[in-house]
């Protein structure tokens, strides 16, 4: 096959999600499911020693509007070189917004605000294009906000909006795969692609190497990229392994 005909590759953006200082991981995003995986900053730096482009670093505390881990993230943003993060978790108004740019953040996730303050997104998104992208949410089609335990709306009454809006890019979650190992929601993907010609982030699931290989097989039609979070805490591949199927 020529260069010209390949498939190109999927962006992995290892997940670093931090509560109460430490890199953990939750079960379908639920309070109290955590297994704790030790100093954030050590798993960012070990993530881009590995090879990642892109960390996917979110604050637990801030999105479940507890508290927030901003101390931690700021070392992250500081020590941790070569890797571009996205940061997501509490990031609702301008203070929040500016002071996470500001530490360094190369991408900012809106979740709730981009549901809740409609207007105060699509002026952000005006104003910083492909600084933003709207993480996408869902249980079903109903989208998740407030740490997902409050409903936040339609999926495709709100992706319209965020395309009208001039969304540069959507993080795709289906909550109810996140941390548990059951495989990426293809068909969900596929959906939103339909509706979308903007890049999308695929979340939740991954569990083995098939499922990048799946995922793959998306990037022709719109998928950018894919957050790895459990399988790889837990050591069901290595990063490099999964580079290896995301670029080949
Ligand atoms: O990633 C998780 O496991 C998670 C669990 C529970 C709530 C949020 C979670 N993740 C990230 O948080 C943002 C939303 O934060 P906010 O609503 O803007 O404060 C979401 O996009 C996920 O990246």
């Amino acid at each position: 096959m020529s260069e010209f005909n390949k498939t190109p590759r999927l962006v992995l953006l290892p997940a670093v999600d931090i509560a109460a200082g430490k890199a953990v991981r939750l079960t379908q995003g639920e309070a109290g499911t955590e297994t704790n995986y030790g100093d954030p900053v050590d798993a960012a730096a070990d993530w881009a020693a590995q090879g990642a482009e892109w960390i996917h670093l979110v604050d637990l505390d801030a999105a479940f509007g507890r508290g927030h881990n901003h101390s931690v993230i700021k070392k992250v943003l500081r020590q941790v070189k070569g890797v571009n993060i996205e940061l997501s978790g509490g990031i609702r108004d301008d203070e929040s917004l500016e002071s996470a740019l500001d530490m360094g953040a190369k991408r900012i996730n809106l979740g709730t605000a981009a549901l809740e303050n409609p207007e105060w997104a699509a002026s952000v998104i005006a104003q910083y294009g492909e600084a933003i992208a709207v993480g996408l949410d869902v249980r079903g089609t109903t989208l998740a906000a407030r740490g997902w335990t409050k409903d936040g709306g339609d999926l495709w009454a709100v992706l319209e909006r965020l395309e009208n809006a001039g969304c540069a890019r959507y993080v795709v979650t289906d909550v109810t795969k996140d941390g548990t190992l059951q495989g990426p929601n293809i068909e969900l993907l596929k959906q939103v692609m339909a509706r979308t010609h903007r890049p999308v982030v695929a979340s939740g699931g991954i569990s083995n190497l098939d499922d990048i290989a799946a995922l793959r097989e998306l990037v022709p039609g719109g998928l950018e990229g894919a957050i790895v979070g459990k399988a790889l805490y837990a050591g069901a591949f290595t990063l490099a392994e999964a580079l290896d199927v995301a670029r080949n």
